[in-house]
Parts: C-alpha cells; structure tokens; sequence
C-alpha cells in the first residue's frame, strides 16, 4: 500500500485560483487526463488480464482516440492537465524524485542487490527519464548492464518486470479524486493499480501548483477508488462499494468527508462485486443537474445506507433505503430524473460493458459519451442531453470511458 506523503506547508503565492469540485455537472475548467504512452505497449495476450485490460489495444490509435477526447474538452473552454507533464514537472523536486523511486523498487522481487542497483540507476535519471521508468515500468533487460552479476536477474526472464507498468493511469479518475478544495489521494484495490497513487501522490504534494491544496481523507488504507465516488450535488456524496471500494473504505471516506465538513450526507451504495460494474460510475453518472444515466438493471435494485455526522465525531448510519429516494432528499429536490440505456436488456448489458453509461459531463446537460452507445446517446439526447461524441475503439479496452478517464480538478459552481 502506498505511504502517503506529508504535504509541505509551503505559502508561496500561487498563480492560479483554488480549484474545487463540488458537484458532477458544474461548468467544467479543470481536468487531469493522462495521455496513453508506452506503457500501453507491454501489454501481451499473457499479462492483459492481471493487468486489468480486456485485450490488447492498437496504442497509436489509443493516442489519436485520447487526443481527440482532450481536443473536444479544449473546445469547450476545459483547461486539460495531462498527468506525465505534470509528473516531470513535480520530480524536479529532489523529494518528489526520492517518493517515486521508493514506489518503484520492489525489494521482495528483486532482492537487496538489485534493488540496490535499481535505485542508484533511477537516482541518476533525468525527471523525464525517471518519469517514464515510473510509468512504463522497467524489464529485467532493460536494467543498466552492470547489474549482470545478480542471481535475480539471472533466474527471471529478460522480459519480466522488474518495475511494473502502469497501463491504468489512462484512468485518472480513480487515483484521486476532489471533494470541495481538498483532494483526496484513494487507495487503489487491485495490486496491478497499487502504485499509481504514489504518481497522484507526489503530483498534489509536490507540484508548484497543488502546493496550497489540502489533503481530503488522508493516509487510510482501505481501498476507495475514484470511480465509486459521485458528488450528487454539493455535500451530497455517494460512494459505490463492490468489486474496489471495500465498506471500510467508504466508512473511513465517509467518517473524513463528514469530520471534515466537506459533506453532509454519504450514501454507500452496494453495486455488484464484478468486473462489469468495477464502480458505480460503470452504472450511473450525472449527466445534469436532477438527472442521471443508468442501467436499467439496476434501476430497481440499488440502495443506499445514508450515513450522517453524529455532531461527535462519530457517524450515524441509516437503515438502506431504494438509491434514488436517498439521494434526491439528500440532494434537497424533489425527484432524480433517470435516463435509462435502452429497455431491451441485450442492448442495455452490451452498452453498460462498453461504457455507456460512463458519461462525463462538461456542464449540466452537456456530457461527453462513447460513440459506438447509439441507443444510449439517443436516449439523452431525446431527454434534453446534448452529447459530444467520441470514438473509444481502442482506449474502450481497458473498460473504462469518458469519466473514468478523466479528474476533475476545477468546476464552476452550480449557478
Ligand atoms: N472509474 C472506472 O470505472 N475506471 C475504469 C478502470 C478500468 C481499469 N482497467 C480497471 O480495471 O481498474
């Protein structure tokens, strides 16, 4: 599990706004994406599925895909931050560079030699250079010739990895995630995704330009992923709990958020433990306001505790309730309107895997969608949503859309 790192109480004026996110749908300014690099490329038939792709993407089209994704963002006036330049810039700080080689050497794999040797080579890295071992990971082959004499390299396969890759940064969405001003650094279920939190890590702790951004949720290590966490609207929070976020882990976020006046109301919202509803935003996001998309599945099925401060630091938690009464009387309105994917139930499960309902919306009623859901952006689109589309081909493969690869760090508050 990743050590979080004490943020530095430096004061220096900074030059941009505090950012804050507040709600899914205020006008978008902000947003963290992470354009797929090389390694998207050590992707193989045999590592895929531990590495939590569902194939092995064409990475230039992946690229030309993502590009796109960013350039309709730009359109619409959303400043893009991409993850790598903001990694490089963070490891121009001596102790942005000594958290990321912590992350990256593994002394259990490699033995005391090795991960000797491993260290010395990353500490004489460039940020550039160290940026993308970090990434990209590291094969036992591309370990600096010197080390040849060691028995660990010599019993692993030139091709192993020595540091892992990082395939799933592609989703910035579940490696942090902001509550008001402050952003949360999560914790990341699955080993193949473990050490992407050390990059979001040292990114808000070490970059000139989170210096003054505090820190939501803290060192805890119960896992709570990004994409089970939905700000309904400003203090209202749901948190899915299934295959990633654990329920100590949506207590713990919730016991924080609460604690720390940043919501008024959690809803854990059990979902499915499997892979095609990994979080609740495989299921549901907001595409406005009082409206939702979601799979009709689930529609009838989703509940809610709804846990609430004790005023002692403590928390009460509610008796589950059916989701969406929880959430609208949290919400203060009096109905969360629901834009469901297609009543045929074939056409509804083939457009939840491909991520139909994982929109990210760029303004209340302005959303960003996969192309290839037809029925699903039909669907919006005749509810008053306007849908900018786009292709997902190859980025689709790792099961995971627009929202999911996407971080707000800013929006507009609801007007
Ligand atoms: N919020 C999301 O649903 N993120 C998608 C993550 C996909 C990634 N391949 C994973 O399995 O974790």
């Amino acid at each position: 599990m990743t050590a979080h790192i004490t943020q530095t109480e430096s004061v220096d004026a900074a030059p941009f706004p505090a950012p804050r996110v507040d709600s899914e749908v205020g006008p978008l300014r902000t947003v963290l994406l992470h354009r797929p690099g090389l390694e998207l490329k050590r992707l193989t038939p045999r590592n895929n599925d531990q590495l939590l792709f569902d194939g092995v993407p064409w990475v230039d089209r992946a690229q030309e895909e993502h590009d796109a994704f960013a350039e309709v963002l730009r359109s619409r006036g959303v400043e893009v931050l991409l993850l790598a330049d903001l990694l490089v810039e963070a490891l121009h700080d001596d102790r942005a560079r000594i958290a990321g080689i912590h992350s990256a050497v593994n002394e259990r794999r490699l033995g005391i030699d090795l991960a000797d040797a491993l260290r010395s080579h990353l500490s004489s890295c460039g940020p550039e250079q160290l940026a993308t071992a970090l990434m990209t990971g590291m094969t036992f082959e591309e370990l600096p010739a010197a080390e040849g004499a060691s028995l660990v390299r010599k019993m692993h396969h030139p091709i192993d990895f020595a540091v892992d890759p990082l395939p799933n940064l592609l989703f910035t969405r579940d490696s942090s995630v902001w509550v008001g001003d402050r952003v949360a650094i999560t914790s990341l279920a699955m080993p193949a995704r473990d050490r992407e939190t050390a990059l979001t890590d040292l990114i808000y702790a070490y970059h000139s330009r989170f210096r003054r951004t505090g820190r939501a949720y803290g060192a805890h290590s119960a896992p709570v992923e990004g994409g089970d966490v939905l700000l309904l609207a400003p203090g209202v929070l749901a948190i899915g709990v299934g295959e990633r976020t654990t329920p100590a882990g949506a207590e713990s976020f919730a016991r924080s958020a609460l604690a720390d006046g940043l919501a008024h109301t959690v809803l854990a919202v059990p979902i499915t433990q499997e892979r095609a509803t990994m979080h609740l935003d495989t299921v549901c996001t907001m595409v406005d306001r009082d409206a939702v998309v979601m799979y009709p599945a689930v529609r009838d099925n989703l509940f809610a505790y709804p846990v609430r401060s004790d005023g002692n630091g403590g928390v009460l938690v509610d008796d589950r309730r059916p989701f969406l009464e929880a959430a609208a009387e949290a919400m203060g309105i009096e109905r969360l309107r629901v834009i469901d994917t297609g009543l045929d139930p074939v056409t509804a499960e083939r457009e939840q895997w491909d991520d139909g309902n994982n929109t990210l919306a760029v303004a209340p009623g302005l959303v960003v969608a996969y192309e290839r859901n037809v029925e699903t952006n039909e669907r919006l689109e005749a509810s008053g949503i306007e849908v900018l589309r786009i292709s997902g081909s190859e980025l689709g493969s790792g099961r995971g859309g627009p929202r999911c690869m996407s971080c707000p760090i800013d929006r507009a508050p609801l007007a």
